[in-house]
């Protein structure tokens, strides 16, 4: 059998990040407003760090403001609070995301509380989670989102299929599952304690895996031909005798691309088009906040 298809998350996000400043263009041009994202990163995690500026440098290139504002890690949660109220208020502020994880003595959840729903563009407060179960005008949160955009490029209509989301974060895979479910998708959640992980894979079109363990995933858990969402991100150690670490996802590319129709890379899948949803989701909120209309992106 031929391996699977790549589905090329940087061409994707390349596009849509295009349709976007084209957009953007045009509010600038047309009603003298420019959307604008802040980021707010407590502490000097390496890894936020880079994400903070690949976000910064994506929102700049789009034509939006970008708004970065970096707090030492023993900053009091008051203070990112009273941070967040002051957005809030900010009218040329539209989208704000607080970079996940939080030192351990902030309260993320009562952060996520602080964000006024109209701006939170990674759609983690429970107005937006609660619009999104119930079907309503949600911020949604970006990777999901980002890797439906994906599945519906490569499947067209997703009814019927059968969908196994491993993961029940928060931030990934309940509202990966809501998605799923408004596309018609048959939708089960593994987790930790699912029983027989690799049956219940097994049944799946489309397997989107979010579980942070790398290359959990055996290609031999894969019904042949079916979609792979990969949306671990893990650093690991090279093989010997190279040294340095690499990238690898929570499937096991390698086996898997020669069972599935279709796979995501990592790097250069999932990653790439949770930013994209970032700047969409920016463009969203602003064109809201200003009671405008938005062409489809
Ligand atoms: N590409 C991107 O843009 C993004 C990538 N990520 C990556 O996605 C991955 C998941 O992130 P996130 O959802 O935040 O992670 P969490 O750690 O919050 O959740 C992991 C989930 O996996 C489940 N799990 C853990 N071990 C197993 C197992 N052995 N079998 C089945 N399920 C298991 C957990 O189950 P239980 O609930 O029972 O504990 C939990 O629901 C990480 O690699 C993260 O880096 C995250 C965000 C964005
Ligand atoms: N409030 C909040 N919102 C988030 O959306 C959020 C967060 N906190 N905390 C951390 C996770 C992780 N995340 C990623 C974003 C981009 C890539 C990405 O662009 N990855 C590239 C490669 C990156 C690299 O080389 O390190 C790729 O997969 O090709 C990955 C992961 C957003 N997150």
């Amino acid at each position: 059998m031929t391996d699977a298809t790549l589905i090329d998350g940087n061409a994707f996000s390349a596009g849509l990040r295009d349709r976007i400043r084209a957009q953007v263009h045009t509010l600038r041009e047309t009603r003298r407003i420019t959307p604008g994202l802040a980021v707010v990163l407590v502490g000097e995690d390496p890894a936020s760090q880079v994400y903070v500026r690949s976000k910064h440098k994506r929102t700049v290139e789009t034509g939006m403001e970008s708004f970065v504002h970096t707090l030492p890690a023993d900053t009091p949660e008051d203070e990112l609070l009273t941070l967040i109220a002051g957005l809030n208020r900010d009218p040329q502020v539209h989208g704000i995301l607080v970079q996940l994880p939080l030192p351990r003595h902030i309260d993320a959840q009562k952060v996520i509380e602080a964000i006024d729903p109209a701006k939170d563009v990674d759609g983690f407060h429970p107005v937006n989670v609660g619009r999104l179960a119930a079907g309503g005008e949600a911020l949604v949160p970006c990777t999901p989102y980002g890797s439906l955009l994906l599945l519906k490029d490569r499947l067209g209509d997703l009814s019927g299929l059968e969908a196994v989301v491993i993961g029940r974060s928060n931030i990934v895979g309940k509202p990966m599952a809501q998605l799923l479910l408004q596309e018609n998708c048959t939708v089960t959640i593994a987790h930790s304690r699912t029983r027989d992980l690799p049956a219940v894979v097994r049944r799946a079109d489309i397997v989107v895996a979010a579980v942070g363990k790398p290359e959990m995933v055996r290609g031999d858990w894969l019904k042949p031909g079916c979609t792979v969402i990969d949306v671990g991100i893990n650093r690991v150690a090279k093989p010997a005798p190279e040294e340095g670490t690499r990238l690898v996802g929570d499937v096991a590319f390698a086996e898997a691309v020669t069972v599935a129709g279709a796979i995501t890379p990592v790097p250069g899948g999932v990653g790439p088009m949770t930013i994209a949803c970032l700047l969409r989701n920016t463009l969203v909120a602003c064109a809201r906040q200003n009671r405008l209309p938005l062409d489809a992106i």
